[in-house]
């Protein structure tokens, strides 16, 4: 047994032969830069099998070894262990987006000698970061996966917490509908900043590599074999045990996978864009209050608005394309506005509205789905790559956080063996993943209409009652999607149980307050009569009961 503690021995063991490795470095550089020097001479930079591992074994020498230092002051025995033997597998995450990087960390974690592969250069370096950027709400799923590598705390610190949604009716009012129990509340977070977070953290782990300008091109599934092409469009060719696709939902990595037989996908557009404007502070304060996510549900499309770090909101108007189409002037943007969200016109401001509405066309937004998640123990597909779903829950990211911890749990239980771990994540995950796309198509009509409406908002307050009375029993869809890890499959089935029941439950209510009201009626017909009402005034009122 091979002891992890600084006197012993800490040295990895070389993949094929098994042998401690206790080669000079400097002796298997140089073997390694012969062949690459050779392709150099071909115009690209190739980096073929052999000389990778060979270099892989050499960095692994020395990062494993600091690894092993670092668990021995942790006294863990069950972590020295694992960075023991964990030294052979080399793990490629491809896509250093928010859920490709804090998978790092996990696999990391583990021991595991982890290359991180980026098409874009380092976001903490950049200027502006490009991309999509619709706010992100962070809830109890991704902050779980986070205080998993550590970080928790940190993120939240830098997050702004919203307690409920703020409905602004059409003629200004505001109405707010709480997203849980006091003290339940979703994080609006800042994008760029959790994904450069997520980056430090895993380039603090000594076995690991953050390989930026990296985008893969190809990859076999036989050989575990990719190609990546640099900024400067060299290639190069690298191999490694496990291939984690983290590559967002246009994933390359995935495109393998579509070529195989009995791989299900598919891929859904909705017929709504999405723009964003940006709500500037007032005499350096927040336009509006801070703490809610702000609602225009105008039925058939919304306007949304999330805080910022930096007193403004970033409005997101969702709507079909076809709306968007029809306004075409300045003019045409205030009318519009106006009309709809009368009360955040000033506070974007009329100017601003008028240039920013046609600064970018409105984006589009894609729902996928496929299954299964891996191919054999080669690879697996994780986050957006796996199941991008429109944003309407604010549950993209932490579902793809969960991920994470899903994975890693599956790991523990099938001691890390790949070639069973991979199928039962799969297994597990995908009816998972598949409901939260589900449910975010469901909550756009939620937040556009269904707030709106009487019997929502009684529904909503009924719920919140019964769960109140029977917490474990009756528990409202909203708070176990965002403040548990119940399964989300689980959360779809509980939540058409409890419908069904309290549906019931109200109905014969209805019919015996009817039938008690009537009698009443009928007892004490004289009294009525002598209220003066007429059988039509009744109905009248009956009536007006209705539109509740
Ligand atoms: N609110 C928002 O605007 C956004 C939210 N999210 C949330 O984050 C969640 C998870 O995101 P995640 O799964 O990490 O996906 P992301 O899209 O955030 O990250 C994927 C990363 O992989 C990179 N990439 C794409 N193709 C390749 C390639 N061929 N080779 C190497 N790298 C590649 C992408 O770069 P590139 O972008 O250049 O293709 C991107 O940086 C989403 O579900 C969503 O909810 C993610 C993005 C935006
Ligand atoms: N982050 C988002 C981005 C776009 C659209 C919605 C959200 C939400 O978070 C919605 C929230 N969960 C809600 O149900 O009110």
């Amino acid at each position: 047994m091979v002891q992890c503690d600084l006197g012993g021995d800490c040295c990895p063991r070389d993949p094929v032969t098994d042998k401690r490795m206790k080669m000079d470095g400097w002796i298997n550089l140089l073997i390694c830069f012969t062949p690459v020097c050779i392709c150099t001479r071909r115009g690209y930079a190739r980096v073929n099998y052999p000389s990778l591992r060979l270099f892989v074994m050499t960095t692994n020498y020395r990062r494993v070894s600091d690894t092993c230092k670092r668990h021995r002051r942790d006294s863990s025995t069950m972590e020295e262990s694992n960075c023991i033997t964990n030294q052979k597998t080399v793990v490629a995450v491809v896509g250093g987006g928010l859920v490709g990087s804090l998978n790092a960390c996990f696999f990391a974690k583990r021991g595991f000698h982890v290359e991180v592969f980026e098409s874009r250069g380092d976001i903490r370096c950049a200027k502006k970061v490009k991309g999509r950027s619709i706010n992100l709400a962070l809830s109890h799923r991704g902050r779980q996966a986070l205080k998993h590598v550590g970080i928790e705390e940190k993120i939240v610190s830098k997050g702004i917490p919203m307690h409920a949604r703020m409905i602004h009716s059409l003629s200004g009012k505001q109405t707010p509908i709480p997203y849980g129990k006091k003290g339940q509340y979703i994080l609006s977070i800042d994008r760029a900043n959790l994904n450069k977070e997520l980056l430090t953290v895993a380039e603090a782990y000594p076995n690991t590599k953050l390989n930026f300008d990296h985008k893969l091109q190809d990859w076999s599934p036989e050989t575990g074999q990719m190609t990546f092409i640099r900024a400067d469009g060299a290639k190069d060719q690298i191999e490694a045990d496990l291939i984690v696709g983290c590559d967002g939902a246009f994933s390359a990595v995935r495109k393998q996978f579509l070529r195989r037989s009995r791989f299900n996908y598919s891929q859904t557009y909705i017929p709504d864009g999405y723009m964003e404007l940006t709500m500037p502070p007032v005499n350096g304060e927040f336009a509006m209050e801070p703490n809610y996510l702000h609602i225009w549900p105008r039925n058939a499309f919304m306007m949304i608005s999330l805080p910022n770090l930096d007193k403004t909101f970033t409005c997101t108007l969702f709507m079909p394309f076809e709306n968007f189409e029809k306004i075409t002037t300045g003019d045409e943007v205030i009318e519009f506005f106006q009309e709809y969200f009368p009360d955040a016109t000033p506070l974007i401001g009329v100017d601003a509205l008028k240039r920013d509405f046609f600064c970018l066309p409105a984006q589009a937004m894609v729902s996928v789905k496929c299954s299964p998640y891996h191919i054999g123990d080669k690879c697996v597909l994780m986050g957006d790559a796996a199941h991008a779903v429109v944003p309407f829950y604010g549950q993209g990211m932490n579902a793809g956080f969960e991920d994470c911890i899903v994975f890693d749990e599956i790991m523990n239980e099938f001691s890390e063996d790949l070639g069973a771990v991979l199928p039962e994540y799969s297994r597990v995950r995908v009816p998972d993943d598949q409901a939260i796309a589900d449910l975010a198509m469901y909550n756009y009509i939620e937040m556009r209409a269904h707030v709106n409406s009487k019997w929502f908002l009684f529904r909503k307050h009924v719920d919140n009652f019964l769960h109140m009375l029977m917490p474990n029993t009756i528990v409202p869809l909203y708070t176990m999607v965002t403040f548990t890890r119940t399964r989300y499959h689980k959360a779809v089935e509980h939540w058409q149980w409890q419908n069904k029941v309290i549906n019931q439950v109200l109905m014969l209510t209805a019919v015996g307050a009817t039938v008690a009201g009537s009698c009443l009626l009928i007892k004490r017909r004289t009294d009525v009569i002598k209220m003066g009402l007429s059988a039509e005034e009744m109905w009248n009122r009956i009536l007006a009961l209705k539109t509740f």
